[in-house]
Order: C-alpha cells, then sequence, then structure tokens
C-alpha cells in the first residue's frame, strides 16, 4: 500500500484502487470539497486488499475504507454519507430535509442491485475476464450484459431523471457520484455506455461540471486503461 499525502495534522484516511468504481466516488467528494484526506492506495491487480493488514482493516478484503481518527468505515454509500453529514460541505451532497435525503436513499438503495452490477458486468465481461484468462470476450455473456444494462438506463432516464437535472433532484448529490462512476468504467474497455442516450449524456456532463477536475483526476487510472488497449489494437 503506498500514500499520497495532503497536509493537514489530522485528517481522514481512505484506502483506495482508482480502477475502482466506488473508490472513484469517494475520491470526486473528498476532493470537490477539500476535505483534509490522506490516499492510501491499495492495487488490486496485486491483490494488496488481500494483505494481512488490509485485511485487519476490512476483512471483506474490499475497498474503499474510510478511517476517520480511529473510526473504520467500509461501503461507499456509508462513506460519502458519513462524509458528507460530518464535515462541513455544502448540504446539496447529502440534503438534511427529510423527503429530499430520503430521495438519495432511493437512489442508492436501488443503484447497488441495479446500476452497480449491470455496468461492472459489462467491464468484467470485456476487459476483465479476457485479461486475466487470456482467452477472448464471450460475446453471448457480453450482449447479455449490455441488455441488462440497457434496462437500467431506460430506468435511469424514465424514473430519476424524469423530470429534474440531476438523480435526485435539482442539484448534485452522493448518488449522481455514485452512479457516475459505474457508467464510466466500460469506457476502461473503450466502450462510451451513453454514446446513444443524449439524455443520460446531458446528466454526466453536468455532474462533471458540478464537481470540476475533481472528476478527470479520478478517472486518470480508467482513461489510461483505456488509452493503453486502443494502443495495442
Ligand atoms: N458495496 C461495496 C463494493 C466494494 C467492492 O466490491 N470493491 C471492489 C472493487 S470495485 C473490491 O474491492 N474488490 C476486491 C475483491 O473482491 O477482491 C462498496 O460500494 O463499497
Amino acid at each position: 500500500m503506498s500514500s499520497v499525502s495532503v497536509s493537514a495534522d489530522r485528517m481522514v484516511e481512505v484506502y483506495l484502487d482508482l480502477l475502482s468504481q466506488p473508490c472513484r466516488a469517494v475520491h470526486i467528494l473528498l476532493n470537490c470539497t477539500k476535505i483534509p484526506h490522506r490516499v492510501r492506495t491499495v492495487a488490486l491487480r496485486r491483490g494488496e486488499n488481500r494483505s494481512p493488514d488490509f485485511t485487519k482493516l476490512n476483512p471483506m478484503q474490499k475497498v474503499p475504507v474510510m478511517v476517520d481518527d480511529g473510526f473504520v468505515l467500509t461501503e461507499s454509500d456509508a462513506i460519502l454519507k458519513y462524509l458528507a453529514t460530518k464535515y462541513d460541505v455544502p448540504e446539496h451532497w447529502y440534503p438534511r430535509q427529510p423527503e429530499r435525503r430520503a430521495r438519495v436513499d432511493e437512489y442508492t438503495a436501488w443503484h447497488h442491485s441495479n446500476t452497480r452490477p449491470h455496468a461492472a458486468k459489462v467491464f468484467i465481461t470485456e476487459v476483465l475476464l479476457p485479461a486475466q484468462s487470456g482467452s477472448s470476450v464471450d460475446e453471448v455473456r457480453l450482449i447479455h450484459a449490455l441488455s441488462q444494462l440497457d434496462d437500467t438506463l431506460d430506468k435511469l432516464e424514465s424514473m430519476f431523471l424524469r423530470r429534474q437535472p440531476f438523480l435526485c433532484g435539482d442539484d448534485v448529490t452522493v448518488a449522481d457520484l455514485l452512479a457516475v462512476c459505474e457508467l464510466m468504467q466500460p469506457l476502461g474497455g473503450g466502450r462510451d455506455v451513453l454514446q446513444a442516450r443524449p439524455q443520460l449524456q446531458s446528466w454526466r456532463s453536468r455532474v462533471q461540471s458540478a464537481v470540476g477536475d475533481a472528476f478527470d483526476r479520478a478517472h486518470t487510472v480508467l482513461y489510461a486503461l483505456r488509452d493503453r488497449r486502443k494502443a495495442k489494437l
């Protein structure tokens, strides 16, 4: 595990691999809200998440993990909401008003069995499994994954973005971060899953503008993967 320091005495520590979608969501929130933090990189491709030290921190052996003054927290959803509640960040990230907050919770509950697995499956099928096994892409599995993702994209458009610019209302929230990072993941294999989706593309641009350069900073590793793969073709 390596560390990247950001000056401050007491700061939040986050254990991340930026090739991981939920890690990027946490990274973006920390950077665009300027919460003092230190990133400790856990390279999943080198199995650092299975090291004894990391396993002590998170027996699930998954990233992200956050440590704040001895308080250890796993699960990106919980981490994002904790950070937005504990630190002095603009209220729109995780509104206090009960109905507005419930809208964020509504999306994030849905996210973990829809956007997350369906976008991840496209990346796993097209990039991860072929890289690990050395075999070519399983086209049948890919077509199935793309069709499941299509259904999720339809619902994002027709339900969450039906009458509003962001998933949970008029301003960006932690829900948009979780969603956008998942939907960016297949780009690692050169696939923009929003290519034929102008409504979702506009939403992605709004999220990108709302978070500024924190977006590209979090996605640098993914862009590099895409470019390396393109260069090999
Ligand atoms: N529900 C968790 C998912 C965490 C997760 O699956 N992390 C993956 C990377 S995206 C991981 O650490 N995988 C390592 C492994 O399973 O060996 C969250 O949102 O934080």
